[in-house]
């Protein structure tokens, strides 16, 4: 909009449009004639004192200086301290109580449109030398009047706002006002549907918790009050990094924003900030707890519009990143109420904002927040339809996966396929012999893994020369704040999985324009996803130097970021909105679909189309990675753990209909239309029920065989002993599957585990004792299931194999063989001929050859060789 040569009319016709009054119209196109912005401006100043001159010359981002030298900007003084004194003396000290009325629930129709055409943020450099990237808290000089007297008290600064508005005018037009402040900080022509919602719900002075997709905007729900009203907001944010990079983006924008919490270095900036000197104060749970007196003195002089709680799963036990001190966060709730607060006229809302809340969690989040009954809960889609999701088998622990896995993304970023066998193999030797490059243990490992391997402890200490390149290249390519600490923050009670630390940061070497993904329309998978960067989400710290080291090795800029290192201000964390992240990878399986739907919402922000790929090992059973956990939250995290196996293991259900319905979202049509599921579709549907009837008919036989002589109703197997251990687990199971029916003696383990998921998920079989695991252990039937096993219709059972059981169908040859061989040694005049013959000869000498290749780099090989050490 460049209002500065188009016709008064034209300006009438759109200033009308926006929605505001005829009359005012007109006078503002007197009063500075035909230019759109000048009139916006004029309009929102409305009868306030313009004082433009009186900005202080304080360095001001590019986009504020654009903004000024284009308008006339003047800007409204924040009311005097004795303003807000007379104010509030004013107002009713009548006491109020709060009247509890049903919560209410807005669901608002489909998903909000994702294509921020004309996004600024994605227009402005993402740093700017006058960003003040340095200085811990992010003023726009317009907002701070320091050479005011009347603001000053004490050397005190009070916030202040372009367009302060008493609370009733708030009530009359806040949607237009609010429509107008959105257009001119952040050039957004409109207020999506749930922010209008959210913001509603703030004007009646109701506390809410939103419930938006990552990346809709929910922001803004919070940010727009403190524009509204020249008060403060105060917004709890559980990563220093997090609260940087939105403080950083407000100053842009013109807003004056600060951060409290372990990570400021400025000490002054909590006085200031208590002083109102801010407009919005985003501060970390464990330091607003401290701070409810100082808060309390700040709502009596400046005022207080809201508590915004961003993050709200972080409240929940049953969330995936479970942070006491936000827990404790119901004292906002208890002591900002008109009831201890005289001078408040209304409870100071609280709006508490997530992206991933299954039905659990926010039923936790409202409870443990004590938000009133009045609470309105705004609801959108938390469909993403830009985000094409997949899930590919991989040996992920294993550095020769890595050529599979990451040829394509080298490709990409190098433009040249370099990679002949050859090459590849010299890097992986190269990569093999270098001491910082040692293999981890898999996050994904079995108990009865047969592969786990583990660093020595010489090569586990990653060299400090490396270190040094890996803080020297953040530095340089990205905007690093190394005076925060995120540590500080998610350390100590954090008993979550620690997000921001375990990525890999892959820069575009050029940027290349991508089409708008049109809403529900079909995108065929070979379209390209170009350039822009790339997060791989390892489980481990050493796995993302493992990872950052072999891209690099192949010509990509490739970094791995984490907290203990370096901590940048677009750390790719929970909230961090970069616009242009073109893939996200996890590579290994992650402890949760929350975590994971977080995680993948770094992408795709700027509503093009975008890939989350999951790579995992499919085989195996994921492990939960070592934390403090209570035994509640242990089984709690394992609960979460195993629905993301079952999000991996699906092969006929909609990957993005699959985790939305995972938030207890109905979605809206079948399918994605772009995921692997939807493209490739789901495999042949099979009839299992000879399958289903077998392993019915062996746990059964177990049952009885081994029915315990207490009679006490556990049951119990033999072990190879013939001693009575514990229950018949899946093992036996499978065992006694092989021995009753020649048909099934060659299908392995992999077919049978992804069997019991499916006939648990039909309720056939239940989990025998009463913990909670990932995969069923000790299989029980339920009366269902013996229902089906005594039926004997001709009925098929019809289900679509799941990955394992494919993976199983792959390799069952090999397990074939294996079988035959192994069988063979009931023969004696097998075992005889085998004995003496060549071939088992040759299976020892490959046996000895094994054992001089043992590696002895894994804990697996050093043991395996000290075994077979000949005893001196
Ligand atoms: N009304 C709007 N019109 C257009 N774009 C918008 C609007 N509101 C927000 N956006 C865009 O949405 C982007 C993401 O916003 P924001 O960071 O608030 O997302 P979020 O919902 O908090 O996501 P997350 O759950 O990941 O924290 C912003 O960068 C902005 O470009
Ligand atoms: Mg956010």
């Amino acid at each position: 909009m460049d209002g500065g040569d188009v016709s008064a009319d034209h300006v009438i016709a759109e200033l009308v449009e926006m929605g505001f009054e005829f009359h005012q119209v007109n006078e503002a196109i007197e009063a500075v004639g035909p230019r759109l912005h000048d009139a916006v401006d004029y309009i929102l100043r409305g009868s306030c004192e313009l004082n433009g001159d009186e900005r202080s010359p304080v360095k001001t981002c590019s986009r504020v200086k654009q903004d000024i030298s284009t308008h006339s900007y003047g800007l409204r003084k924040q009311s005097s301290i004795t303003e807000h004194f007379q104010s509030s003396s004013g107002r009713s000290k009548r006491k109020k109580t709060c009247s509890p009325s049903s919560i209410s629930v807005t669901v608002i129709g489909g998903p909000e449109s994702m294509h921020s055409k004309g996004s600024i943020l994605s227009s402005v450099p993402e740093t700017s030398e006058s960003a003040q990237p340095d200085s811990h808290a992010y003023a726009y000089p317009g907002k701070l009047e320091d050479s005011s007297s009347e603001n000053r008290d004490n050397g005190i600064f009070y916030a202040s706002s372009s367009s302060s508005l008493q609370d009733q005018e708030i009530g009359l037009y806040w949607e237009q006002k609010a429509s107008n402040l959105l257009c001119k900080h952040f050039g957004f022509s409109s207020l999506k549907g749930f922010q209008k919602e959210a913001l509603g719900a703030w004007v009646a002075h109701r506390d809410s918790l939103v419930l938006a997709a990552t990346g809709s905007g929910k922001s803004l729900c919070f940010q727009i009050p403190a524009l509204l009203t020249g008060k403060v907001v105060v917004v709890i944010s559980p990563l220093i990094s997090l609260m940087h990079d939105q403080c950083l983006k407000l100053a842009q924008c013109g807003i004056s924003a600060c951060f409290l919490g372990s990570g400021q270095p400025d000490n002054s900036v909590e006085h200031k900030a208590m002083s109102g000197m801010y407009q919005i104060v985003y501060v970390c749970p464990e330091t607003v707890l401290r701070l409810i007196v100082p808060l309390q003195k700040l709502a009596e002089n400046c005022g207080i519009a809201l508590f915004a709680i961003d993050e709200a799963h972080c409240v929940s036990k049953w969330g995936h990143d479970f942070r006491p001190a936000y827990r404790r966060l119901s004292v906002l709730r208890e002591n900002f109420r008109v009831c201890n607060l005289n001078f408040l006229q209304h409870d100071i809302p609280v709006m508490a904002l997530t992206a991933t809340a299954t039905l659990t969690v926010r039923e936790d989040i409202i409870k443990s927040l004590h938000m009133t009954n009045d609470t309105k809960i705004v609801l959108t889609s938390f469909f993403r339809p830009n985000l094409r999701f997949s899930v590919k088998h991989s040996r992920t622990s294993s550095i020769s996966s890595y050529d599979d896995d990451f040829r394509e993304l080298i490709e990409v970023y190098t433009m040249k396929v370099v990679k002949s066998k050859k090459e590849i193999a010299v890097v992986l030797d190269n990569l093999q012999g270098d001491s910082d490059f040692c293999s981890s243990s898999e996050n994904g490992s079995t108990s009865d893994a047969d592969e786990v391997s583990s660093c020595d402890v010489e090569n586990a200490a990653v060299s400090s020369k490396k270190n040094q390149w890996l803080s020297d290249f953040l530095e340089d390519e990205l905007d690093v704040n190394q005076d925060v600490d995120d540590l500080d923050v998610s350390c100590g009670e954090y008993c979550g999985n620690p997000l921001a630390e375990n990525s890999h940061i892959s820069e575009p070497l050029e940027k290349c324009e991508l089409p708008i993904v049109p809403e529900g329309q079909h995108i065929p998978l070979q379209d390209t996803l170009g350039m822009g960067p790339t997060i791989i989400y390892v489980p481990t710290r050493k796995e993302t130097l493992k990872v950052a080291d072999y891209l690099r090795k192949f010509g990509v800029r490739a970094s791995a970021y984490h907290a203990k290192v370096v901590v940048a201000t677009i750390a790719f964390g929970m909230g961090i909105d970069k616009p242009n992240v073109r893939r996200i990878i996890h590579y290994g399986w992650p402890q949760s679909l929350e975590a994971y739907y977080q995680e993948a919402g770094r992408a795709g922000r700027d509503g093009k189309l975008s890939d989350c790929i999951l790579y995992a090992n499919l085989s195996r059973i994921p492990t939960l990675l070592p934390s403090q956990r209570s035994a509640e939250q242990t089984n709690q995290a394992y609960r979460m753990l195993s629905d993301c196996f079952r999000y991996g293991m699906s092969t006929a259900s909609c990957r993005a209909k699959t985790l939305v319905k995972y938030f207890g979202e109905e979605f809206s049509s079948d399918r994605c239309l772009i995921c692997d599921i939807c493209v490739t579709g789901p495999p042949e549907l099979q009839n299992l029920k000879d399958d289903a009837t077998i392993f019915l008919q062996a746990l059964a036989t177990l049952n009885t065989r081994y029915r315990n002589p207490f009679d006490d109703g556990t049951i119990y197997s033999e072990d190879r002993s013939g001693k009575l251990k514990e229950k018949a687990n899946l093992r036996s199971v499978i065992s006694e599957i092989r021995l009753q029916s020649q048909k099934f003696a060659a299908t392995d383990q992999l077919w049978w585990r992804g069997l019991a998921r499916i006939l648990e998920a039909k309720g056939y079989i239940y989990e025998g004792d009463d913990m909670v695991r990932v995969c069923i252990k000790y299989p029980e039937p339920t009366e269902l299931g013996l229902k089906f096993l005594q039926s004997e219709t001709e009925e098929p059972f019809y289900a679509y194999p799941e990955a394992d059981m494919l993976l199983s169908m792959n390799k069952c040859k090999s397990f074939s063989s294996f079988s035959d061989w192994k069988r063979g040694w009931a023969d004696p005049e097998i075992r005889r001929q085998r004995l003496q013959g060549k071939q088992f000869r040759t299976r020892k000498r490959k046996r000895r050859s094994g054992q001089q290749r043992r590696d002895l780099s894994t804990a697996r090989g050093r043991i395996a060789a000290k075994i077979s050490k000949p005893k001196q």
